[in-house]
């Protein structure tokens, strides 16, 4: 029984694991890359010259937006993700925090994301940020458990983020953009079905209809991966066409090499369809993006 009010040191480890929780609930590690990403793109779409407060503004405002999808997105899952082992220890499957508190919780994240973006970039990215976190919470989340096409949504709501950062700093939507919004939208194709592979089974418990679980022999989630690596190849040289001063001829090879990587690593997924392909691409596309996007940023135009 307890002997009063809890001493300091027993304290701070409800209120660190309570942080911890609120923490894991905006998928941090999901979110850095993602930030990552809308950094390169704002930074290439000012031509190398950002205005780094904008820089800054849209990425805090992306970042609070985002968070506020996954919280959402994990409200709206909790009996999916209390059956899958992957997702069962989450918090509020667990229940260390109530759906209550964590809606609360993403709609304050979301509420303050939406109103910074407007008051710091204008009302393009903040837009654009209500409707990727629309598409992700009320569109996808619903779309896993009836049909595998979730996907296609969901790497629409991956990427849009891209024109969030391009917005911020140019407003006018070019080749340019569209291709790194099509970069990062083939790029989850590959990246998502080496995963919807591993967890084919967690996913069937949950009740998600993936590529993986509606064709078990992998087939379509293999066709999946080397359909998207392949566009992916195609749409990464985009930006080195003479966009940029003239064709920048090191950028495209070094993007043809990274592509041929991911290709090569989805063909071998979709020939064996095991546990080790499966996560060598995995591994491939998370090596993968930041560098062939990190690209635009450390080749200057024309190199
Ligand atoms: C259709 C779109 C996507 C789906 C369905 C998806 C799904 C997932 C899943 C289920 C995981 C495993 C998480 C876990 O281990 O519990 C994962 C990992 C990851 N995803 Fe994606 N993802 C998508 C798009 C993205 C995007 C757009 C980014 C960032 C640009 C991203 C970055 C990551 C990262 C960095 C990890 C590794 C996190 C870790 O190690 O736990 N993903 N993804
Ligand atoms: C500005 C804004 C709103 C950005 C949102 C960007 C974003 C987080 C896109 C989602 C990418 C995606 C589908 C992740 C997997 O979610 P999942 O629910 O399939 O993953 P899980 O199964 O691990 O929960």
């Amino acid at each position: 029984m307890s002997t009063g009010p809890a001493t300091l040191t027993e304290r701070p480890s409800g209120m660190k694991q309570q942080l911890s929780d609120y923490l894991e609930l905006t998928k941090p590690k999901i979110a850095v890359l993602l930030l990552v990403c809308v950094a390169i793109a704002g930074f290439y779409a000012s031509g190398g010259q950002p205005d780094v407060v904008r820089l800054v503004n849209v990425i805090i405002g992306t970042a609070l937006v985002a968070a506020s999808s996954c919280v959402w997105n994990q409200c709206l899952e909790v009996h999916a993700d209390r059956r899958m082992n992957r997702t069962s220890q989450r918090p509020i499957p667990s229940g260390r925090l109530s759906r209550y508190s964590s809606a609360m919780f993403g709609t304050l994240l979301g509420s303050i994301g939406v109103a910074y973006l407007l008051a710091t970039v204008g009302w393009m990215p903040a837009l654009i940020g209500v409707l990727t976190w629309v598409l992700y919470v009320c569109i996808y989340t619903p779309m896993k458990q009836w049909t595998p096409w979730n996907t296609t949504v969901g790497a629409i709501a991956g990427a849009l983020p891209m024109l969030m950062g391009w917005l911020a700093v140019n407003p006018t939507l070019d080749i340019k953009a569209i291709s790194l919004f099509a970069i990062l939208f083939f790029w989850q194709f590959p990246h998502f079905m080496a995963i919807a592979w591993l967890y084919r089974e967690d996913y069937e418990k949950g009740g998600m209809q993936m590529w993986s679980v509606v064709d078990r022999s992998g087939t379509k989630a293999g066709l999946q991966a080397v359909s998207g690596a392949m566009a992916l190849l195609l749409v990464s040289v985009v930006p080195g066409l003479g966009y940029i001063a003239m064709p920048n001829i090191t950028y495209m090879l070094l993007s043809l090499f990274g592509g041929t990587v991911m290709l090569i690593a989805s063909l071998r997924f979709f020939t064996s369809r095991d546990e080790k392909t499966a996560r060598q691409l995995l591994f491939a596309s998370l090596f993968y993006l930041p560098i062939q996007l990190g690209l635009l940023v450390i080749l200057p135009s024309g190199v």
